[in-house]
């Protein structure tokens, strides 16, 4: 079966003045329906400049794709020219952030921004915008969603203003959710809360998730089969269970060495 994403031998350069950085050197890489692959590995190896190269997102200037492929369903992404990009943006792929903000206007309420969202991607109409903002923000484990809508971000605690990211991003009821650290800023408990809620949120519309994460307790949680990247290569990739019981490569071993909490867990 064709998966849902699949990126060969891909190849990300920054150019910068007449100094060339090598961030992705020939990943390749597959996300089936409704799974999660976790794409870990130390700062710099290049994990976000892999996932914002599915849409296209690395700032060309200075990002170049001089190589590979990168298939939705079959059809290359990146040998398609930028206004063919843009359908599939927001709709079969969307994106999460460790910053809310990223996604989110500051000068506009939360109810409001979904609201346009659910217009723009899902042709809902002025009289039934009110109620639907709603139940997205209920859906993404908001309390008092109503009373919710009516403020700005910057008005909403760290997770909440996390789950409304979330409630924007799957307005489109994407196939693939892209999530590139989302919980790395927030305190335990509710890291393990916003987990909780992606894998309800998946089981319920059947997306897959790519999760980028340093942090291979969050992989332990959530994720079915793991990439580890290093130095802008793919070093190993495994299903969750192999890979903690028996990691194959040295730097896999050093970065489970470094989760205090798996090794605990696997010597109880
Ligand atoms: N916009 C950019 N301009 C120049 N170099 C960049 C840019 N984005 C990434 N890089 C370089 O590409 C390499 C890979 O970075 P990337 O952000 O993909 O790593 P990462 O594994 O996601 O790390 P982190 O966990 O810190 O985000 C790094 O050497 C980085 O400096």
């Amino acid at each position: 079966m064709t998966p849902l994403l699949r990126i060969r031998d891909l190849t990300v350069d920054f150019e910068l003045d007449g100094e060339t950085v090598h961030a992705v050197r020939g990943v390749s890489l597959e996300v089936a329906a409704g799974e999660t692959l976790a794409l870990v590995g130390e700062s710099g190896s290049g994990k976000t400049a892999t996932a914002l190269s599915i849409l296209r997102l690395n700032p060309q200037p200075p990002c170049v794709y001089p190589a590979g492929t990168i298939e939705l369903d079959g059809a290359d992404l990146l040998a398609r020219p930028e206004p063919a990009l843009r359908p599939v943006r927001g709709n079969d792929v969307a994106m999460i952030f460790q910053d809310p903000m990223t996604s989110l206007n500051p000068l506009k309420k939360v109810g409001r921004q979904i609201g346009e969202a659910l217009r723009l991607h899902r042709g809902v109409g002025r009289r039934d915008v009110g109620p639907a903002v709603v139940e997205a923000l209920a859906e993404a484990g908001v309390p008092r969603p109503d009373e919710r809508a009516g403020q700005y971000p910057h008005e909403l605690s760290g997770g909440l203003r996390q789950r409304a990211m979330i409630a924007m991003a799957l307005v489109t009821r994407p196939r693939l959710l892209i999530a590139d650290e989302p919980t790395t800023a927030l305190d335990v408990t509710v890291q393990a809360q916003i987990l909780e809620l992606l894998a309800r949120l998946q089981d319920r519309h059947g997306m897959a998730i790519l999760l980028i994460t340093h942090d291979l307790g969050v992989v332990a949680d959530v994720a079915d089969r793991v990439a580890v990247m290093r130095a802008g290569e793919i070093v190993e990739t495994a299903r969750c269970e192999e890979l903690f019981a028996a990691p194959s490569h040295e730097y896999t071993r050093n970065l489970l060495a470094a989760t205090p909490r798996l090794i605990e867990g696997a010597s109880r």
